[in-house]
């Protein structure tokens, strides 16, 4: 049972990577508390036979989904399943009176077609999917304080649509050369066993893939055609690195204004963000580290002009657990519950 003073939540795939960082949030935050975790697999088993370094914070077993228990417990209620089963649950929840934060790439897209072309999925929650707004606070935090439905966006696009918003907002740079060069961990893959994931196959190696058909293309393209009011093609390229935890993604652009110096863009860039207290503008030629975001909701992100090709480069480290998914999804529920935005959301990292 809920403390009367404190906002139930629940958490739907709470074995998960993302669900085990939400419990760790959570605990964390004052106006909260669990009541309830959801899994498949793991139904009937103790959230700490599964992580047992959480024993004497959490004494909750993971059960069976039943949204009518699920809603009589909570208010606000995060989805962290696959692709492809928030859309059949989120409809239910929302008629049932709770705020829903979904992780999964269901409630991304304005246009369900372009998910359904990219995501291989039918859908039938065209209504639902209509008031979903997409959870990126730095770009839309006065959609989300009155949204019942958050779509948090994807790891690469937090990393890349935050590096890249400043200069396409403010028309810096022409749309169409934007190439965008990203690396990941493995934690980004999910806690599912995959042979690719394995330490003896990702260890020592770096290399490329979903090489011109990921699936995070769309969403990046969706949000910068928005934000220049027409439609962007970008080149995207994710990396696997072996680590666990944090993205470094490198934007490339060419500048409108070849006469544009690192220091203009530095002050355009503080000035964009200056009410987004998690994103973190580096002085002049500090370029950001992954290992300064692990563990916290920040972005660090570099720039600098290259004055022979007229390109500026732009470098967004964040770590992909967080910002990338559980914290950014604390961040929406802050602005939906009129709180803080930055209520229990952790800012100092552990390096080195
Ligand atoms: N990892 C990352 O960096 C990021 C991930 N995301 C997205 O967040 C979501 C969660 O990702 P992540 O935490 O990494 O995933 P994991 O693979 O670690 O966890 C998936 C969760 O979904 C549950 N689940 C799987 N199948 C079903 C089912 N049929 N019915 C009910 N529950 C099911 C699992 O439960 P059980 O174990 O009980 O079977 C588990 O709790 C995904 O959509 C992912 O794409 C978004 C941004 C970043
Ligand atoms: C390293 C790795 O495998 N990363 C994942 C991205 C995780 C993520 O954010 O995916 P969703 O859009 O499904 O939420 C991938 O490339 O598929």
């Amino acid at each position: 049972m809920a403390h009367l003073d404190k906002i139930a939540v629940g958490i739907i795939g709470a074995s998960g990577y993302g669900g085990v960082q939400l419990v760790r949030l959570l605990l964390e935050h004052p106006e909260v508390e669990i009541a309830y975790l959801g899994g498949d697999s793991s139904a009937g088993k103790k959230f700490t036979s599964l992580y047992p370094h959480l024993t004497h914070r959490v004494d909750l077993d993971i059960e069976k989904i039943d949204l009518d228990v699920v809603a009589n417990r909570c208010k606000v209620v995060f989805l962290g399943l696959p692709n492809g089963l928030a859309c059949n649950i989120a409809p239910t929840l929302i008629a049932k009176g709770c705020k829903v934060l979904d992780l999964s790439a269901d409630y991304r897209f304005r246009d369900l077609d372009t998910y359904i072309a990219w995501y291989k999925k039918e859908r039938a929650d065209g209504e639902t999917a209509k008031k979903a707004v997409y959870g990126l606070p730095e770009l839309y935090r006065n959609q989300i304080e009155q949204s019942l439905l958050i779509g948090c966006p994807g790891c690469y696009p937090t990393a890349t649509l935050l590096a890249l918003s400043p200069l396409l907002k403010q028309g810096l740079i022409e749309p169409e050369t934007v190439i965008i060069d990203a690396k990941s961990g493995t934690s980004g893959g999910g806690r599912q066993a995959k042979t690719n994931m394995l330490l003896a196959e990702a260890d020592n190696s770096l290399g490329a893939y979903g090489v011109a058909n990921h699936r995070h293309t769309p969403e990046i393209e969706q949000i910068c055609s928005e934000l220049v009011r027409q439609e962007v093609r970008v080149q995207f390229t994710p990396h696997l690195i072996p680590m666990v935890r944090g993205i470094l993604s490198t934007v490339y652009a060419t500048l409108r204004d070849p006469g544009l110096v690192r220091d203009d863009l530095i002050t355009i860039y503080n000035a964009f963000y200056r009410s987004s207290s998690f994103v973190k503008i580096l002085p002049n030629g500090i370029y950001p580290q992954t290992k300064w975001a692990c563990g916290t909701n920040l972005c660090y992100i570099g720039i600098e002009v290259d004055p022979r090709t007229g390109r500026v480069i732009v470098m967004s480290a964040i770590d992909n657990l967080i910002k990338g998914q559980a914290g950014q999804a604390v961040q929406c529920m802050n602005l939906m519950m009129g709180w803080d935005e930055a209520l229990g959301l952790p800012q100092l990292s552990f390096y080195p």
